[in-house]
């Protein structure tokens, strides 16, 4: 059994739905088919400006069967490429011929194990695995989250009534998203509760890059699944019935050295502190928060270059190297040279950007038409929510790859804002925003504009000065 189509898009992530959207835009006449695995397909709603290239937005679940019918929908898994011939054999036995193809088949939890019984490790992907924690939480008393990036830190803000152990390799919470001084700030936010009409004091600090990190953290550099707010939808209570919340324990420098099964308890865990010491601590089961992988279980005629993260290499018109096989999302690996204020990170954000700019880049292809790349690949900039506060962060945030001649300025007023900018000779190369700033048009410009700031001095953060009224 066959059938044709203009344009294939596999995956019905925000990728997959992205690019099949624009296509439906671009070529409002081609045939475009969305084969996705799961019947569940998200979307992007409520896509609301907050500055400029910055955009917030929900992501909406919904059955395939409502895409809408400029885009043919079919539930069934891509097993086999043939890029020379141009057609597709899915796993129910379907070939599909198309003039161009995008992959947005996403990715997978990176799990952590030791080679050992998985049973008591999960990972937290889409939503049958949060459906798996639910189930092992109802009877869970202790939990230990492996990981200091995104998951962990929804889930040791969001887990109730069961002691969570969380084990970080770094000396600060949240290390993939913020600084230790920002660490801090979430800390206090969570422990001390704010007297009533208390005036927290506002302090401005600059440090050179030195000074702001731990000598052994220097070195180490960051970089159809959840999103903004998976945990709100789920009851993530455990059996401890703690009452009043728990701060978890952290378990900073440290890593796991071994584990083994204790019938009817859970796991007997090793933990490993970068000091030398080590200690054991008794848990129901451990979830993994340790990262995500490209996923691509499917073959080809021929190979599909990837890159050394093992995603599908693209270009700056998301090409792979098969001619008319593009990709999009966390399956692929940026491999442009990028511009100097953006990087790759596995986020919705840039599954919806790279999800567009596929769909741009295919439709010009099929008119011999040129486009440009989207001008959201000049500028890193990414909108979430970390420990219940808004958090922006902007170019390279936390100084990635700008070696050491950098220096931060902070503005920090406890329980309300934490603003950190990362300057280098003189220009603003990335900033964090927490709290409601309304800093983040300003930032945009100034990022992306390369004003000397040397000249105002710790003014640009002067809480009295509306640095927005200097620079518009
Ligand atoms: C728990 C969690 C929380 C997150 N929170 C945030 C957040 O707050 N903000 C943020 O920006 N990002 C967040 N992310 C990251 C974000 O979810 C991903 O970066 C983004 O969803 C990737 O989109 P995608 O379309 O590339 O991949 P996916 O969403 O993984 O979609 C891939 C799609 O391809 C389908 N598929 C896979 N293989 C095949 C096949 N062989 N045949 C057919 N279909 C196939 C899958 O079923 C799925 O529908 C979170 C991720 C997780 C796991
Ligand atoms: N609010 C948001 O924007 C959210 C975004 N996400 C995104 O979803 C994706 C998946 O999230 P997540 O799994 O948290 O991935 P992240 O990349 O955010 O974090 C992974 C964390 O695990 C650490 N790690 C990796 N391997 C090990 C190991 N063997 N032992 C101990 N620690 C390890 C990493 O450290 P190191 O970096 O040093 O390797 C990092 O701290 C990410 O792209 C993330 O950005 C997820 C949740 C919320």
């Amino acid at each position: 059994m066959s059938r044709k189509c203009d344009f294939l898009v596999v995956g019905g992530g925000i990728a997959g739905v992205s690019c099949a959207e624009t296509l439906a835009i671009c070529r409002p006449n081609a045939s475009i088919l969305l084969l996705t695995e799961s019947r569940i397909v998200k979307s992007v709603t409520n896509l609301v400006p907050i500055a400029r290239y910055l955009h917030k937005f929900d992501v909406r679940e919904q059955d395939v069967s409502e895409m809408g019918v400029t885009i043919d929908t079919l539930v069934d898994q891509l097993d086999h490429i043939n890029s020379s011939e141009h057609w597709i054999r899915t796993k129910g036995g379907l070939v599909i011929r198309y003039d161009y193809l995008c992959l947005c088949t996403g990715g997978a939890p990176k799990l952590f194990n030791l080679r050992h019984e998985k049973s008591r490790i999960i990972g937290i992907r889409d939503t049958d695995s949060v459906l798996e924690l639910q189930r092992r939480l109802v009877a869970a008393k202790d939990v230990l989250i492996l990981g200091n990036g995104g998951i962990a830190s929804e889930l040791a803000y969001e887990l109730k009534d069961v002691n969570v152990h969380w084990v970080v390799k770094d000396s600060h919470i949240s290390a993939t998203f913020v600084d230790p001084g920002a660490a801090e700030f979430f800390q206090l936010a969570r422990s001390e509760v704010p007297e009533k009409d208390a005036h927290p004091k506002t302090a401005i600090k600059r440090m050179r890059y030195g000074e702001m990190m731990p000598k052994e953290q220097q070195e180490s550099s960051h970089g159809a699944a959840l999103g903004p707010d998976w945990h709100r939808t789920f009851d993530l209570s455990g059996a401890a019935r703690n009452g009043d919340k728990v701060l978890p324990k952290i378990y900073y420098k440290s890593h796991i050295l071994d584990y083994q099964e204790l019938p009817e308890r859970g796991l007997a865990i090793k933990l490993g502190h970068d000091d030398g010491s080590s200690e054991e601590i008794v848990c129901d089961f451990i979830v993994s928060a340790t990262g995500v992988q490209p996923r691509h279980e499917y073959t080809s005629d021929s190979p599909i270059t990837l890159a050394s993260d093992g995603g599908f290499a693209v270009d700056e018109m998301m090409r792979t190297n098969l001619p008319d096989v593009y990709a999009a999302g966390d399956v692929c690996t940026a491999s442009w040279s990028p511009a100097p204020h953006w990087f790759q990170m596995r986020l919705w954000t840039q599954a919806r950007q790279m999800g567009s700019m596929a769909g741009r880049s295919m439709a010009a292809k099929s008119e011999g038409e040129t486009v440009y790349q989207d001008f959201c690949f000049e500028l890193f900039g990414h909108v979430t929510q970390l420990f219940g506060f808004p958090v922006v962060l902007l170019g390279r945030f936390n100084g990635q790859d700008l070696g050491r001649d950098y220096e931060i300025l902070v503005r920090c007023t406890r329980h309300k804002e934490y603003i950190k900018f990362v300057l280098q000779n003189g220009k603003l190369r990335g900033a964090i925003l927490i709290g409601d700033t309304d800093l983040a048009e300003t930032c945009e410009n100034l990022i992306l504009n390369g004003i000397n700031l040397e000249p105002y001095g710790d003014d640009i953060l002067n809480p009295d000065i509306d640095i927005e009224d200097y620079f518009d």
